[in-house]
């Protein structure tokens, strides 16, 4: 559970009266997540999440919330920011911290995909990225390749020899992937870009919702869905690919908007780049960690495991 800011229920009820929500009932402090602080706070007539945002700042912000106001209108299910009855806003103050309240999600996590949840997810991808098409705020995303070249320097002291080769020979791929012309070609849009089964609420195989959208920004839509496959379609245990799953959410996808030549070329190699992206963000959690109250750390072998499954065995689609 990651609680980074302790929230009093003065300070709940303080907030319910300038988001008019109904009557205080209760504020609790939710298990999983490790960027920012979570609640779901209850009130008289409804269940709502409450978000601290501990790493973004106030003006990184409008990007997010107002990308999932414009989805939810759009009919991509996601969770509605809600408003000061008097400013309109959505971006909000709590104890001193930027913060949302947003809809509370029925369901839970499906954090054992079937080909058929995968499927739901494929089909609901596609439509998110052709509905933020037309979204006008521009924000790049901030955990992309500028950010990994940043932070690899900061971990690599941390890693033994050969671990560190892998990580300093995979961001060199990655950049020079990066100034391929395939990789201009890649149609690109704002993208979930942490779109994993924790993300995600399901009632049975029906998907009610995605969420967490405070890692979206403007990339490739390979990108996303290569973050998506990583997480959604594999074998926790080794890390390879679940052709099964990996073939039903693509199909699904395709079924909505089938990709180009390009994306189909550089397919592996933006797994490789999802699989890289989040070993970093793991390694720069685990070996430089915050302070928080409540904290379940994420194993960053995990996603080293992956890398080296997506370069034994390069997934391509026929
Ligand atoms: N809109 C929502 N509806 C239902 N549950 C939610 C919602 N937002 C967050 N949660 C719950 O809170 C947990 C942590 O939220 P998350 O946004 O993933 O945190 P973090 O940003 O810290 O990673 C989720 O796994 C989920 O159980
Ligand atoms: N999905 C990332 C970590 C980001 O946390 P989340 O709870 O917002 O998904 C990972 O698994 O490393």
């Amino acid at each position: 559970m990651a609680v980074f800011t302790e929230v009093s229920d003065k300070a709940a009820k303080a907030l319910l009266k300038r988001v008019p929500l109904g009557d205080f009932v209760s504020l609790r402090g939710i298990e999983g997540g490790i960027e920012n602080t979570n609640y779901f706070l209850t009130t008289s007539q409804g269940e709502y999440v409450l978000t601290l945002f501990e790493r973004l700042r106030a003006d990184q912000l409008p990007f997010y919330l107002y990308l999932m106001k414009h989805l939810a209108k759009a009919g991509v299910p996601v969770p509605e920011p809600q408003a000061d009855g008097k400013t309109g806003d959505i971006l909000l103050q709590v104890e001193g911290k930027p913060a949302a309240i947003v809809g509370k999600l029925p369901g839970k996590s499906q954090l054992a995909p079937q080909a058929a949840h995968c499927q739901s997810l494929g089909e609901v991808l596609a439509r998110m990225h052709q509905a933020a098409l037309d979204y006008p705020r521009q924000q790049p995303n901030l955990r992309g390749l500028p950010w990994w070249n940043e932070t690899v320097p900061v971990v690599l002291p941390y890693l033994d020899t050969a671990t560190a080769e892998l990580l300093r020979s995979e961001l060199a791929y990655q950049n020079h992937v990066a100034q391929s012309s395939a990789y201009a070609a890649l149609p690109r849009g704002p993208v979930h870009a942490d779109l994993f089964r924790d993300n995600a609420m399901f009632e049975g195989e029906t998907l009610t919702g995605i969420f967490d959208f405070y890692f979206a920004g403007v990339d490739t839509w390979l990108f996303d869905i290569a973050v998506v496959i990583n997480d959604w379609c594999i074998d926790l245990a080794t890390g390879a690919i679940d052709k099964a799953r990996a073939d039903a959410l693509l199909a699904a996808y395709q079924a909505v908007r089938p990709l180009q030549a390009c994306e189909r070329e550089l397919l592996n190699a933006m797994l490789r780049a999802g699989a890289l992206r989040f070993w970093i963000s793991r390694l720069w959690d685990f070996y430089l960690p915050r302070e928080a109250s409540l904290l379940k750390p994420h194993d960053p072998t995990h996603f080293e495991r992956v890398l080296r499954a997506r370069l034994a065995a390069p997934y391509h689609l026929i």
